[in-house]
């Protein structure tokens, strides 16, 4: 058995010292883009430059190594080397083991200044105000439906979406024993507690449900407190040393969670794109069928219609509205124009990558 792992094993060793020396001449370059950036004050984080090649690897895998595993290891070696150019910093709703910073993770790879934030209008507040370049914000759920603070925050925000990030989202049940022994209260934030609540309803029908700030601050006191349950994500859990009373709980186990990127920058185009707008219509018969007249005129395809009411007192509301394609594409960009000429109200919120998973 060892003589046989013998030659392989030197064969591997021969391998990593190729894909270190690789890794450095590419850490090299970046730098190199780094002084270039440096001297004209661009961007370090180039997201569509990052889509691009994280496409491009997964087009280009020969196998047997599977595409989300060779994408994962090229985000972190492109974390790494803009980590060399500068360490970005990205706020988020916190604390450390929310969902929220898995996407961060997700997006910008670990070579990052994660800045935890307590609420997701201090997310924006932290970057509008510089404190971070960029800030990850919950939009929707596939089992909840869209994140209403982070959609009437955009409508009043400076910044723009420059990316988006979906991460597949699985609760589990955990406490401090790993038990439910002496447990009175199951703690969640309230998104969990109802993409979990038919398993709560046939497993735990007369324990209390709490909503609290985050699963992750769920996760806490259930590591404070014996008689406290936390739903929360396993890295939560691992965190404050809970036991996994039971895994993935949530009702649909395809449950997923979409993050916008938000900053200052505006993302040129990567070749596979989207757009996010805001909406609001005259209040007259058939306003909503001539506003989006433009998009089949100029063969835009939607992606996305989400309304919230304007909370001004009427029955109006405010449409967001994604589309495919850049605003430096011609048709979307004609598009948009028609659009602004029509609504009532009109706002870009920004052009950016589609999500790769
Ligand atoms: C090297 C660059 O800077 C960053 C790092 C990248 C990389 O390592 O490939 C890609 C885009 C940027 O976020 C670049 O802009 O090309």
């Amino acid at each position: 058995m060892t003589d046989k792992l013998k030659p392989l094993r030197e064969k591997i060793d021969a391998i990593d010292a190729q894909i270190l020396t690789l890794l450095n001449e590419r850490a090299k370059v970046a730098q190199e883009v780094g002084h270039v950036k440096a001297e004209t004050n661009a961007p370090v984080f180039r997201p569509e430059r990052e889509a691009q090649v994280l496409r491009g690897v997964a087009e280009r895998n020969p196998g047997p190594m599977v595409s989300f595993d060779v994408q994962t290891i090229f985000r972190e070696i492109m974390s790494a080397c803009r980590a060399l150019e500068k360490r970005v910093t990205v706020a988020y709703l916190g604390p450390a083991g929310t969902f929220s910073e898995q996407a961060v993770y997700q997006q910008f790879g670990t070579a990052v200044e994660g800045l935890p934030c307590a609420s997701i209008d201090e997310v924006f507040r932290a970057t509008e105000a510089g404190t971070a370049e960029f800030g990850v914000v919950p939009v929707e759920n596939s089992s909840e439906g869209a994140i209403n603070r982070t959609l009437d925050l955009m409508l009043q925000t400076t910044l723009l979406i420059s990316g988006e990030v979906a991460i597949p989202v699985h609760h589990s049940l955990m406490s401090k024993t790993g038990s439910m022994d002496g447990v009175k209260v199951i703690c969640a934030h309230s998104q969990a507690l109802a993409q979990c609540q038919v398993w709560l309803n046939q497993n735990y029908p007369n324990i209390e449900r709490r909503a609290v700030a985050s699963n992750a601050e769920a996760a806490r006191m259930a590591g404070d407190d014996p008689a406290m349950a936390a739903i929360a994500s396993e890295i939560a859990g691992t965190r404050y040393k809970l036991g996994v009373v039971k895994p993935h709980i949530q009702d649909d186990p395809h449950n997923r969670t979409r993050f916008a990127i938000i900053g200052q920058l505006q993302t040129l185009p990567s070749g596979k794109d989207q757009t996010s707008i805001v909406l609001a219509v005259p209040n007259k018969a058939g306003a909503v069928y001539q506003l989006l007249a433009p998009l089949a005129k100029h063969g835009v395809s939607m992606t996305r219609f989400e309304s919230r009411p304007a909370r001004m007192g009427t029955w109006e509301y405010y449409f967001y509205v994604d589309v495919e394609g850049h605003i430096h594409n011609e048709s979307v960009a004609k598009a948009m124009a028609e659009l602004k000429d029509e609504a009532a109200f009109f706002k870009l919120l920004g052009s950016y990558p589609v999500s790769l998973t």
